[in-house]
C-alpha cells in the first residue's frame, strides 16, 4: 500500500498510549498531507487488466474496492490495533455487525458458545434467537461464577463471550480468570470493551483473544456515527474476519472512519474527565434517599469493586441506579418520572457521548430481551442508565434531583 510517511514510520509499541491516539494510522498519499485524508471512493483504478487481477488476488496488500480496503478505514484500523495492543483490526458498520462477523468467522453450524448473561440486549438476542436458526447455540452464565463457565463447556464449544463492564449494570468480571477457563476449553475468548474503551482497559493484556467494540460509543465519542471494530491476532482477524467482511459486506464507511479518527484524538482526555464526572455523580446518587441502589465500579459498594480497581484505569463514565417501587409498574413509573424531569440530559438510547445521556434499559436497549433474561441480568423496571458526559457534574446532579425529589 502507498504508505508514504513524511519521516520514518513510528513504532507504536514503543510510544505512549496518548501518542498512538493522535498519531497511529500513518498512511499518507503522494501529497504527504498532515491530517488523515478522507478517501470517499467506492473503488480504485488500475493501470491495466493485469494489475487489476494482481491486486484483487492480493487484496490485503492493495486498495481495490472499499467494501474491504479503503485508506481512511485502514488508518482507523491501524490506530485501533495500536490502542488495544492487538496485531490487526477490521472495522465494521456497527458494533452488532462486528459481533456477527466474529461469530460467523469462528463458528460453524453445530458449534456452541458460552456467554455472560449480563450483556447488551441486541447481543443477547443475536445469540439466543438469530444464531440458533443457523445451528449455533449459546449457554448463558453468571459472568462472575467461574464454575458456571467451566460447567457450560461442551465438546462443540468454540467461543466465550464476555462484556465487562456490562451494559447496563456495570457488572465487572475478571478477564484473566475467564480467559484461563476459555483457553482450557480451547475456545476463542472475545471481550466487548465498549464501556471502557482501550483508554481504561486493554483486555488483550489480560488474556482476551479478540476485543470487540461498538465504535459508535467512545471511539466516535460525540454521538455522530455508527461503527464497530474487531481487534486481535492477525491469523484470525485478517485470515478469517477480513474474508467474511469482504464476502458479506458489513463494512465501515470511509466517512465514519474519518470522523472516528478525529474522535480518537481526544479519547484519553475524554475518558479521564468523563470518568471523574461520573464518579462525582455516582457518589452524589448514593446519598439520595429516593434511590434504592447505585452501580459504579469505583464505588466501594460496587460488588466487583476490587476487580475493577485491578483491571480498569478508572470506573468509566457509565452509572446505573435503581429507583424504589413496590411493583415493576411502580418502579417503571418512578424511573420514567426521573427521566422525564430532566432538562439538560438527553433522553436517548445511546452512550459514550460528550453529552450526558439517560436511558431506561428495560423499555429500550433491553426491551426485546425476554423478561426472564432481563431478570437474570438484574435489569429491573427501576433501573436507569446514565452515560456521563463533559458537562459540569453539578448541573447533571441538579437535573436528576428534580425527578428524584
Ligand atoms: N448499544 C446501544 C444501543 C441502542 O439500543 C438498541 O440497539 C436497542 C435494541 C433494539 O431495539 O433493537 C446502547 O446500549 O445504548
Amino acid at each position: 500500500m502507498n504508505d508514504i510517511t513524511p519521516r520514518e514510520a513510528l513504532n507504536f509499541d514503543e510510544l505512549g498510549f496518548d501518542t498512538a491516539a493522535v498519531r497511529a494510522g500513518t498512511l499518507r498519499s503522494e501529497y504527504n498531507e498532515h491530517a488523515e485524508a478522507l478517501f470517499l471512493t467506492s473503488s480504485f483504478c488500475f493501470k491495466s487488466a493485469a494489475e487489476a487481477a494482481e491486486r484483487f488476488a492480493n487484496s490485503e496488500d492493495f486498495f481495490t474496492y472499499s467494501r474491504f480496503t479503503n485508506p481512511t478505514v485502514t488508518m482507523l484500523q491501524d490506530r485501533l490495533a495500536a490502542l488495544e495492543g492487538g496485531e490487526a483490526c477490521i472495522a465494521t458498520a456497527s458494533g452488532m455487525s462486528a459481533i456477527l462477523s466474529i461469530v460467523m468467522s469462528a463458528c460453524n453450524a453445530g458449534d456452541h458458545i458460552v456467554s455472560s448473561r449480563s450483556i447488551f440486549g441486541s447481543t443477547l438476542n443475536l445469540f439466543a434467537t438469530v444464531f440458533t436458526r443457523f445451528g449455533i447455540t449459546t449457554t448463558f452464565v453468571d459472568p462472575n461464577d467461574l464454575d458456571a463457565w467451566r460447567a457450560a463447556v461442551q465438546p462443540t464449544t468454540k467461543l466465550f463471550f464476555l462484556e465487562t463492564p456490562s451494559n447496563p449494570l456495570t457488572e465487572v468480571s475478571d478477564i484473566r480468570a475467564v480467559a484461563d477457563v476459555a483457553h482450557e476449553a480451547g475456545a476463542l475468548f472475545v471481550v466487548d470493551n465498549c464501556f471502557c474503551s482501550p483508554a481504561l482497559q486493554r483486555p488483550i493484556e489480560h488474556g482476551a483473544d479478540v476485543v470487540v467494540h461498538s465504535a459508535t460509543k467512545y471511539i466516535d465519542g460525540q454521538g455522530r456515527v455508527l461503527g464497530g471494530a474487531i481487534i486481535g491476532k492477525r491469523d484470525f482477524v485478517m485470515g478469517k474476519v477480513f474474508v467474511f467482511v469482504r464476502t458479506t459486506g458489513p463494512s465501515l464507511s470511509a466517512f465514519n472512519a474519518w470522523l472516528m479518527l478525529r474522535g480518537l484524538e481526544t479519547l484519553p482526555i475524554r475518558m479521564e474527565r468523563q470518568s471523574a464526572n461520573a464518579f462525582k455523580i455516582a457518589q452524589w446518587l448514593e446519598t439520595q434517599p429516593g434511590i434504592k441502589r447505585v452501580w459504579y465500579p469505583s464505588l466501594a459498594s460496587h460488588p466487583q469493586h476490587d476487580i475493577a480497581k485491578r483491571q480498569q484505569k478508572t470506573g468509566g463514565a457509565l452509572v446505573a441506579f435503581e429507583l424504589h417501587g413496590d411493583t415493576p409498574e411502580a418502579q417503571r413509573a418512578n424511573a420514567w418520572r426521573v427521566i422525564d424531569q430532566t432538562r439538560v440530559i438527553s433522553i436517548t438510547g445511546n452512550l459514550g457521548d460528550t453529552r450526558t445521556t439517560i436511558t431506561h434499559p428495560a423499555s429500550t436497549t433491553h426491551a426485546r430481551v425476554t423478561p426472564e433474561a432481563r431478570a437474570a441480568a438484574g435489569v429491573t423496571e427501576g433501573v436507569i442508565r446514565l452515560s456521563v458526559g463533559l458537562e459540569d457534574p453539578n448541573d447533571i446532579c441538579a437535573d436528576l434531583a428534580r425527578g428524584i425529589a
